[in-house]
């Protein structure tokens, strides 16, 4: 963006300016640390200047909003036009309590709906299943039958309201259920939009769980590809995700490579089934975490859009621009609320969100403050919304595209992440010998990120309890009393309510149907079909969720996983 002779006067400059201006001070005061590096442990300098991104062409790296390779913005207007979805991840108990939260939440100006499922929703278990026992409805919302999805949707037009569904080996049937009440509402499939999480590679990744192997795992994924892309075009069936990575303990670059290497392995296997780049690619869509690091978060959001353009481009030949366009979801970093001095958490959400914004984030979920504890009860969920709004409608974030976009830091950092995160994404492609599925897939086996996961979070626990690494509260301005929140109570009666629930579903629906709409899902497991309209058939039929799961657990066999320590 300068001519050489510019550079070369402003490397002058600087020099002269470190030892005449900045060095004499330095010498005398001294600085605050040794070395000065992001959350991630990006060692960052002190000053930066046009030098430090002589390397950047505009046009071809930045560019403007809404066009490639979106650097800058996915859509032309951005926030000026429309501001990010504020959609707050909610549910708990049974569906009736979470349907209530979810009317609370678009009482209170919440834009789109985030559904959390209880820990066997998620593994694919029914709430009379023995291992269920203590977990109905516990952090999320309890749903083993269609029964259940009808209640929690109750009064809310699915046609009219974006949905989001966090559930990941139980995924397809979940998503056959929300197909289930838009026929039943009278919504043309074509008109449902949502998205559902469904990303099986990172749980293999980060998250650990699981019910199946990889192989059939990414088999059922694809499966809700190419039926989403016939049946349900405006959804996106999976949100390719980095935030478990991130949580697990990665850096903010292992976040940002991971999860595009795990979105182009859908891609390719979407390919080696047949479909086209560009009616897999516009299905796409992502969620990163957003950590205290302002400006490495700000830098990673728009290295994920630069090389997920010209990737999709350059690999795959897209040609659709909406192939091209990374949108992606955020959540502030859970892993950094700290349950001393909770109030501080409010501050620390303010921060993350505010990079999320900064960063062009189509949608952003704020945790509550006292979620080191419980879910979050209703007071610390309405803060956490207002600290979007306030973000949204008091700060100005929102009025300007790309704020930070040319500040010299920023676009270096951008251009930093971007190399690194491509260079772990190239080695996982070698190690595919060209396939960057077949790469993840021998990652997984090899316990691969396991290690480069393990080995940054061990190395960040490290500096914090150097004290390099500051937590305020926990290792610097420590109290010996903290005030705890009021915290939000499951009322113990929920399992004995679902189980109510489901017996009489049971007792009511035709056994014959079921069995017959299971040996179906069992049929197209056999013949490698693809499973969902069985799903669907098997979902109206009021089949279980667990009664599903457990045909893909008979015909493909459960996973375990070789776990390696360093
Ligand atoms: C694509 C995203 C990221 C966002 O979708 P949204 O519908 O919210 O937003 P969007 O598509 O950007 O915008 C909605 C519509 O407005 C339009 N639009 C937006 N901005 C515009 C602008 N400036 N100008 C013109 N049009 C604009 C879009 O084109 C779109 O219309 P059209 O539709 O007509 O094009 C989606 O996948 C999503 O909502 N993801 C959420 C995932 C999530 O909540 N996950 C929770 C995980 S929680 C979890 O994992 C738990 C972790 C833990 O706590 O442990």
């Amino acid at each position: 963006m300068y001519d050489e002779d510019d550079l070369a006067a402003i490397r002058e400059a600087r020099e002269e300016w470190e030892a005449e201006t900045r060095d004499p001070v330095r010498e005398r005061h001294g600085e605050r640390k040794d070395r000065f590096a992001t959350v991630s442990n990006l060692e960052v300098e002190d000053l930066y200047t046009p030098a430090d991104v002589a390397d950047i062409d505009y046009e071809e790296d930045l560019g403007f909003p809404g066009e490639y390779p979106y650097t800058r913005g996915v859509y032309p207007t951005m926030y000026r036009g429309r501001t990010w979805t504020m959609r707050q991840f909610a549910g708990f108990g049974t569906a009736e309590e979470t349907n209530e939260r979810f009317h609370y939440l678009i009482e209170h100006g919440q834009t789109g709906l985030s559904t959390a499922f209880d820990m066997p929703s998620l593994m694919g278990k029914d709430s009379d299943d023995p291992l269920s026992d203590g977990e109905v409805g516990k952090e999320g919302v309890a749903v083993d039958t269609l029964r259940d999805m009808e209640i929690l949707f109750d009064g809310i037009d699915v046609g009219e309201v974006s949905t989001s569904f966090t559930i990941n080996p139980s995924a397809p049937v979940v998503y056959a259920m929300y197909v289930a009440i838009a026929d039943q509402q009278g919504v043309p499939r074509e008109e449902l939009r949502g998205t559902l999480q469904n990303d099986m590679l990172k749980e293999f990744i980060a998250q650990k769980e699981w019910v199946v192997p990889p192989e059939p795992s990414l088999k059922l994924v694809t499966d809700t590809v190419e039926f989403c892309a016939e049946e349900t075009p405006k959804f996106h069936p999976i949100s390719v995700s980095g935030y478990h990575i991130r949580e697990a303990g990665s850096t903010a670059v292992q976040e940002l490579a991971f999860t595009l290497a795990d979105g182009f392995a859908y891609v390719e296997d979407a390919l080696e089934r047949g479909m086209d780049v560009d009616t897999v690619g516009p299905l796409l869509s992502f969620f990163f975490n957003s950590h205290n690091s302002i400006f490495e978060e700000v830098a990673k959001f728009r290295a994920a859009r630069r090389i997920y353009a010209r990737v999709m481009r350059e690999w795959y030949d897209a040609e659709d621009e909406a192939s091209t366009r990374l949108k992606f979801h955020t959540q502030t970093a859970g892993q950094s609320l700290t349950a001393q001095q909770p109030l501080n958490n409010v501050v620390r959400v303010t921060i993350q969100a505010l990079a999320g914004v900064l960063g062009g984030t189509q949608s952003l979920h704020t945790n509550s403050y006292d979620e080191a504890f419980a879910l979050p009860g209703e007071e610390a969920v309405r803060v956490a919304l207002r600290t979007q709004q306030i973000i949204a409608e008091e700060s100005g974030a929102a009025d300007v595209i790309d704020p930070l976009g040319g500040s010299f830091f920023v676009e270096a950092l951008t251009d930093e992440v971007e190399a690194e995160a491509t260079a772990y994404i190239e080695e996982l492609r070698e190690m595919g010998e060209g396939s960057v599925r077949d790469g993840i897939l021998a990652g997984i086996e090899q316990g691969y990120f396991h290690r480069e996961i393990q080995g940054a979070s061990y190395e960040y626990q490290e500096r914090v309890e150097e004290g390099e690494e500051v937590v305020v509260g926990v290792n610097k301005y420590v109290m010996d009393e903290d005030t705890k929140p009021d915290l939000l109570h499951v009322d113990e009666g929920t399992q004995d309510r679902q189980l109510a629930r489901l017996e009489s579903v049971k007792e009511e629906r035709d056994d014959e149907a079921v069995t017959e709409s299971l040996e179906r899902v069992r049929e197209a497991v056999e013949s490698d079909e693809n499973v969902m309209p069985a799903l669907v058939e098997a979902v109206k039929a009021y089949a279980t969720m667990g009664e599903i799961m457990d045909v893909f657990a008979d015909e493909w066999g459960t996973y375990r996983e070789e776990i390696g320590v360093m």
